[in-house]
């Protein structure tokens, strides 16, 4: 039985499609990185010193700043968490391929995807397959039921485990930004609102000159993401300083990114910044996202002067998202909606 999608065939398709002389990208040179690291330990175990919890936060705060993307380690999700986690996600995608088609028809619409559904063109098709599970499923634990049972509450377990971390590290680094404390994350985020991406990059046998990805440059859409990276492969790459990285798998450290709407609440100060995943010719990868994302009819602004973005409401902004992709092939992101936007 095929396990893999069909990913093969949606590369020949769009080769057929593809404009004579469209350029190839150009190969990029790709320096390996270490993200900031950060020892959560003053904050999540108690005994650190009131010194210690704040250079904690202020290294947060600058990493925020300066890359966009840190990693976290002693994060409070234990050791036994993550691997139940991975294993239970290793499980959901070893099923054959029809079978993880049929998840989407008992679970909400569009829980399974793979490749790019709008890709018009080669370097858009995504070397990829995923699960992407609304908060409310994971805690109804309907999904993956008669699977296996094990799996549900392995992904439950992380998931909510998961969220309790970013919401402490949302409202850390609100804190900082504002100079006193705040409740808007603990008003507007709960849970519920957040979703979990697993995602698997299947061994890619193209040759690097086709430049396919395993996951297309984007940033998320979300306030921040926790990302449980495979402890093994790399293949996360992000761009600083109009440089491309890549970042060092680090198995005890979970990876945390800002997103669009931290960075248009924060008025620019946090950065939301590209990254892509490419893919690896004779390994398969996992990954895991955790998504932490307001209410839809949340209003997104710094309440700054001057702003650099309009007040928008989330819903606006992943309508938006959305007619880009299907329209443009690709999201525009945020800078649709600075107070004096160029697009119409
Ligand atoms: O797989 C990864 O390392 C990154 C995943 C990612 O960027 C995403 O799901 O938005
Ligand atoms: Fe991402």
């Amino acid at each position: 039985m095929e396990i893999d999608p069909p990913l093969r065939q949606a590369y020949k398709d769009l080769l057929m499609h593809k404009k004579k002389n469209q350029p190839a990208l150009p190969a990029e040179i790709v320096d390996e990185c270490e993200l900031p690291l950060i020892d959560l330990r003053p904050l999540i175990l108690a005994g650190g010193s009131a010194e210690e919890r704040e250079k904690c936060k202020t290294e947060m705060a600058r990493a925020s700043e300066e890359w966009g993307f840190f990693q976290v380690v002693n994060h409070g999700v234990s050791p036994e968490i993550l691997d139940r986690m991975r294993r239970e996600q290793v499980k959901a995608f070893k099923q054959p391929f029809d079978r993880k088609k049929e998840e989407d028809d008992k679970f909400s619409a569009g829980t399974y995807r793979w490749g790019t559904p709008t890709a018009t063109c080669l370097n858009q098709l995504a070397w990829s397959e995923a699960f992407h599970i609304p908060m409310t499923d994971v805690v109804s634990s309907s999904s993956f039921d008669d699977v296996n049972v094990s799996c549900s509450s392995a992904i439950e377990q992380f998931a909510t485990t998961v969220a309790d971390l970013a919401q402490k590290l949302a409202g850390i680094l609100a804190e900082k930004y504002l100079g006193r404390k705040s409740t808007f994350f603990q008003d507007n985020c709960a849970p519920s609102t957040c979703y979990l991406r697993m995602n698997r990059y299947p061994p890619c046998p193209m040759p690097p000159a086709a430049a396919v990805f395993g996951l297309m440059p984007h940033t998320d859409s979300d306030f921040l993401t926790i990302l449980y990276q495979d402890d093994q492969v790399g293949g996360l790459q992000l761009v600083k300083d109009g440089k491309c990285f890549a970042v060092k798998p680090n198995p005890q450290a979970l990876i945390v990114n800002i997103g669009d709407l931290f960075q248009a609440w924060s008025n620019g100060v946090y950065k939301s910044v590209e990254h892509r995943v490419v893919t690896n010719p004779h390994v398969e990868r996992f990954s895991t996202a955790y998504f932490f994302c307001p209410s839809y009819d949340t209003e997104i602004e710094s309440r700054c002067e001057p702003s650099i973005y309009r007040k928008f409401s989330f819903k606006e902004y992943r309508q938006q998202v959305q007619e880009d992709v299907g329209k443009l092939g690709r999201k525009v992101g945020l800078s649709r909606f600075t107070v004096n936007a160029i697009y119409s």
